[in-house]
């Protein structure tokens, strides 16, 4: 996968330089201009959008290869339904760009992902077309379950309300998560509420990476055993009156009773009308199967299996192995991508690296990662160590337990997986993990402001959420050198579960150990000390959890130039917090500023809680910095962390405040 390294345009530049290159687009505010068109209008629609899409993402970058995969079906969507008013809902919704384009936003498709611009995901405060907001994956059914039984209940009500239809698209790899089981075990036995529900399987056989496991061959098996439906096929599969669930619940039991086996999917074993599979890029076979769909008096949820290329209609996308899931801003006739110039190797980096070179002399090590092997870095451990590598699939939840039965056995598992992830699978990591005081190795990529995702991938919780967990140690490297010893310390700690939480994108650049070292838990380090030429307490403590660290060490140069006294201290832990160092820093100094790249209530709430139980929060003037109460928007990482109010000028600010409450002459003994 490539990163977005590229540095991002105004959001108020919305030139639309193909208009006019596109004549049946520029026809197409919103869908209901496509509404009337021609299938033959409706296949250079598809053309047109194709080419404007990859237009739009070459001088953005984002997520191109799954919206080029969708195109036909976007259009063809929209010519048979009526949106807004019938939902269309976009699993993740990375593949919702031509679809942004369709409907009112093509003038702001090159502000995507840019500062104040469009999001690179669906959002509802964004249009009535986005009727869910999604970014993490495989919500899709049960959003749509949801919304299919609101208007259900409507209907009820009001025999005049036309009762809404509701697509759900989801991806062959969305449809590994649990939670689209559940929704469809709901949704198969939900009788008339889920009457006008109908999830559409967009299967392109990959996922970030290729797919694993047995769905993923099952779709496959699924998709080679069946020829595509043709439009003959489909004109006996489906009838005005498609059958009722009794109907095909008692059609399938006689075929049981006869000994017939029909074949029934796993689809239709869960309650669904199963159709497909259908070729997601034939215009002239989605519309008519989806004006079916849309008229059937009575339905009850159907599964429409579409297959469709990744990348489709861009070469280059295609015949990439990543099928160019996200791209960084890239020159349209050859494909190749703007390269962050050459600097530090990322932390994801650096974590893998030591990882291997651990697991080299320790072969009870492991490593899992759910869906994602290069974003994490895992990749590189399985070129290394197939056998000790696990790729469970989206599937964050199971990731966890199965790392937990993992270690029961001896082994010692590292889960990797971006902290806004790991949310998914809290109750595993309190119940089945931390409860149990397993020797779970979570190493937590993303941590922290990520950049032009945004709000939905930001890894602000992870600190709260692991921190209030007992068993649970909690450390965050504030370099790579610092991670390298973290991982080295998580490999080495066998009591009980620990965590290490890193940034997305480029270390300080430092040189790296040859090896990490076993950090002694809970004990952090002082990275300045100030000389007070003989003078005894007062001045700035500055305790930095993480890669603020940097940061930190600037503000102290900026308020040592003011005649300050500062220590700096590099926390390491954020649990169990390194109680003397605190002591130490609170009663030294007049001011102690603690700060994190998290949400209130993580670090800094350890230090609190401390200080005050020990008495010293009245002796010291504690400030703890995190991040605001507040979704922080997609933009520049730096940005974000001017607007989070967590740079050096912001720490000084603290510091002088602080100060300015009561500043007293020991503070000037620099
Ligand atoms: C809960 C969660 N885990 C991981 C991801 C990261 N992720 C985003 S897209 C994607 C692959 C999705 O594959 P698929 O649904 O088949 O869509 P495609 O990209 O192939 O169109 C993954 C793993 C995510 N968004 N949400
Ligand atoms: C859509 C999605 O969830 C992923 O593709 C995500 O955007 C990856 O983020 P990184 O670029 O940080 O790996
Ligand atoms: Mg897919």
């Amino acid at each position: 996968m490539t990163k977005d390294t590229s540095s991002p345009s105004s959001a108020t530049e919305t030139s639309i330089p193909t208009m006019g290159r596109f004549p049946v687009l520029d026809r197409v505010n919103y869908p209901a201009d496509l509404r009337n068109f021609s299938p033959e209008q409706l296949n250079q629609l598809a053309d047109e959008l194709r080419a404007e899409t990859i237009d739009a993402v070459s001088t953005t970058g984002g997520h191109l290869g799954a919206s080029l995969g969708v195109i036909e079906l976007t259009v063809a969507l929209h010519a048979v339904f009526d949106t807004p008013d019938d939902r269309v809902i976009w699993d993740v919704g990375h593949q919702a760009y031509p679809h942004k384009i369709l409907t009112g936003r093509r003038d702001r498709i090159r502000t995507l992902r840019q500062p104040g611009g469009l999001s690179g995901f669906t959002r509802r405060s964004e249009s009535p077309y986005d009727p869910f907001g999604a970014a993490h994956s495989s919500t899709s059914i049960s959003a749509g379950l949801g919304m299919a039984t609101a208007h259900h209940l409507l209907a009820k009500k009001n025999p005049a309300y036309r009762e809404r239809n509701v697509v759900a698209v989801i991806g062959d790899g969305s449809i590994s998560a649990g939670m689209a089981y559940e929704a469809m075990n709901n949704a198969g036995a939900a009788d008339g509420a889920a009457s006008r529900l109908i999830v559409i399987l967009n299967d392109n056989d990959m996922s970030i990476a290729p797919p694993v496991g047995a769905m993923s061959n099952y779709l496959s098996k699924l998709m080679s055993s069946r020829k595509f439906l043709g439009l003959r096929d489909l004109a006996g599969k489906m009838v005005k009156h498609l059958p009722s669930r009794l109907e095909r619940t008692a059609k399938r039991a006689e075929e049981l009773t006869r000994g017939i086996i029909t074949g029934g999917t796993l689809f239709e074993e869960l309650g669904f009308y199963y159709i497909g599979p259908v070729d997601g890029h034939d215009m002239n076979q989605l519309v008519p199967i989806l004006r079916n769909l849309r008229d059937a008096e009575t339905h009850g949820p159907i599964l429409l299996h579409v297959i469709t290329e990744k990348g489709r209609g861009y070469r280059p996308a295609e015949s990439a192995g990543d099928k160019y899931h996200a791209v960084t801003k890239f020159n349209v006739v050859t494909g190749e991508q703007s390269k962050a110039p050459a600097g530090p190797p990322s932390y994801t980096a650096v974590f893998a690296r030591e990882l291997v070179a651990r697991a080299a002399t320790d072969e009870k090590i492991v490593a899992i990662t759910a869906a994602m092997p290069s974003g994490t870095g895992l990749d590189k451990f399985a070129k290394t160590y197939p056998d000790r590598f696990f790729d469970v699939g989206i599937a964050e939840q199971h990731a966890v337990t199965f790392a937990a039965g993992m270690a029961t056995e001896g082994f010692r598992p590292f889960c990797a997986i971006y902290s806004t992830f790991l949310q998914r699978a809290y109750d595993q990591v309190m119940h089945d993990v931390a409860l149990q005081n397993l020797p779970v190795r979570f190493a937590i990529d993303r941590a922290g402001l990520v950049g032009a995702d945004g709000a939905t991938h930001a890894g602000s919780f992870d600190l709260n959420y692991l921190c209030c967990l007992p068993n649970m140690v909690v450390m965050a490297p504030s370099d790579e050198a610092e991670l390298t010893h973290m991982t080295a310390t998580a490999a080495a700690h066998d009591s009980g579960p620990i965590a290490f939480r890193y940034p997305r994108g480029a270390g300080t650049g430092l040189a790296l150990p040859e090896q990490g070292e076993v950090l002694e838990i809970g004990r952090g380090r002082i990275v300045r000390q100030p000389n007070r030429n003989g003078g005894g307490k007062g001045g700035i403590a500055i305790l930095s959890l993480g890669t603020r660290l940097g940061e930190s060490l600037k503000a102290a140069e900026q308020l040592s130039a003011q005649g300050f006294v500062v220590t700096v201290a590099d926390a390491r832990f954020a649990k169990p917090i390194d109680t003397a160092l605190v002591e130490q820093l609170a009663r030294q100094h007049d001011v102690l500023i603690t700060i994190e790249e998290g949400a209130v209530g993580g670090f800094g709430a350890q230090v609190v809680q401390h200080l005050a139980n020990t008495g010293l929060l009245d002796q010291v003037r504690f400030r703890p910095m995190a991040m605001p109460d507040l979704y922080i928007d997609h933009n520049t990482p730096d940005a974000q962390h001017e607007q989070a109010g967590l740079t050096a000028r912001h720490i000084v600010a603290t510091a002088m405040t602080a100060l300015g409450a009561g500043c007293s002459a020991a503070q000037q003994t620099a």
